[in-house]
């Protein structure tokens, strides 16, 4: 038996490849409460996410959570799943394949984009077999998550470094660790939110929500809190907001721990009752609309604010493939490619690197069983 998984085998002028794996959480493949609890299983269990010790927290994980939150959980995603699937996956697909068809208009080099999930489908392992397949030699990671949280963006690094341990040819490796303060990033976010205000009018008050984490992650270091914090004063600027014109908080509190606030829910039941006229919600730490967004900020956020008063209120969609976003994913990729972009690449090489990958293609199809 093979400790390393199988790959395809060595050629001599192979030219070799930058793959770009974008890296988001995952999501269950169907509605299922049994797919919706594997998914969670995976999810929960890592210690990434969850760091109680393993012997207490694998008891109340499979005799408490996994028998309750299944479905409850399946649920709430059956009020936002798509005909193509749930909305994270949808949304992430075509933000790679806009990406893909963008990298290949501007950049002669090969650049190959695969969508990596740290948990569920499509896998980092997948991600990675196909790049290795299309001889990429070279990976760079691209979280989907502006703001580094070990529980999100360690997370993604984790599942990379985890297929690579079994990995035998193991390609040069890159990280984009964040981009919370990156100007093309909080740029595109400004001009989705004036294209909104555009057609709908401004808000009495902008909210910035971000997906929370345990207290006890700030406390022991990590920077996650001060990111989001940031991008939300940047975009305020960008935005010429007044103090009182925005508020920022935390959403998707899981457990009984105390979790970064402001709350979310406490926030819109505030906002309510001081008939607050006109409020937009924006959620700046997702990139893909999911489950958070469409549900817990869309969903149950504008119930809990008109049922305590408010007014008006309106969810700005995540910049998914907004072409703006996709042109700014480019440019941080492409700032991060430094030094691996060949200058003197050219058509012919790039034509011969074609054939050369079809024959290798037609090799690995020979000897994979
Ligand atoms: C923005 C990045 C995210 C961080 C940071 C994060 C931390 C975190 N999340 C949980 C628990 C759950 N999150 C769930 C869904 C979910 N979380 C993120 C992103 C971050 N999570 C996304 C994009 C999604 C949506 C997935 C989808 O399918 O659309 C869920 C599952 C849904 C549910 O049952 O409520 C859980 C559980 C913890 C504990 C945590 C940090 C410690
Ligand atoms: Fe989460
Ligand atoms: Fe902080």
């Amino acid at each position: 038996m093979n400790y390393y998984t199988k790959e395809p085998q060595y050629q001599h002028g192979d030219p070799p490849k930058i793959g770009i794996i974008l890296a988001n959480l995952g999501t269950p493949d169907s509605l299922s409460t049994h797919a919706v609890r594997k998914y969670l299983q995976q999810f929960l269990m890592d210690r990434r996410v969850v760091e109680v010790p393993r012997f207490i927290w694998c008891w109340i994980l499979h005799f408490i959570i996994l028998v309750f939150r299944p479905g409850s959980s399946a649920k709430k995603y059956a009020k936002v799943w798509t005909k193509k699937g749930s909305p994270l996956l949808v949304n992430a697909s075509n933000q790679t394949k806009a990406l893909t068809l963008k990298i290949k208009k501007s950049v002669s080099q090969p650049i190959e984009v695969e969508l990596g999930m740290s948990y569920g489908n499509p896998s980092m392992k997948n991600a990675v077999l196909k790049l290795k397949e299309k001889n990429c030699t070279k990976i760079l990671l691209l979280p989907l998550y502006p703001q580094y949280a070990a529980s999100s963006s360690a997370s993604a690094m984790d599942a990379l470094w985890r297929i690579l341990l079994k990995t035998r040819n193991v390609p040069a490796v890159r990280t984009i660790r964040n981009y919370h303060d990156h100007p093309l990033y909080i740029n595109a976010l400004k001009l989705s939110i004036l294209q909104f205000w555009k057609k709908n009018g401004k808000p009495t008050k902008l909210v910035m929500s971000f997906h929370g984490i345990p207290k006890k992650s700030l406390m022991q270091g990590d920077p996650y809190h001060c990111e989001c914090y940031k991008t939300a004063r940047l975009l305020a600027e960008a935005l010429k907001l007044k103090e009182n014109e925005y508020v920022v908080s935390f959403q998707s509190r899981f457990g009984r721990a105390e979790w970064l606030k402001p709350y979310y829910a406490e926030m819109m039941a505030d906002l309510g009752k001081k008939k607050e006229k006109n409020v937009h919600v924006i959620c700046p730490g997702f990139s893909s609309d999911c489950l958070e967004t469409l549900e817990e900020i869309n969903i149950e956020g504008r119930h809990i604010f008109l049922s305590h008063g408010g007014k008006s209120f309106s969810y700005i969609p995540a910049l998914n493939d907004n072409s703006d976003w996709i042109d700014a994913m480019q440019g941080i990729i492409l700032e991060n490619l430094q030094g691996w972009i060949d200058k003197n690449w050219t058509a012919k090489k790039e034509s011969n690197n074609s054939a050369i990958t079809k024959k290798r293609a037609a090799l690995v199809e020979k000897k994979q069983p």
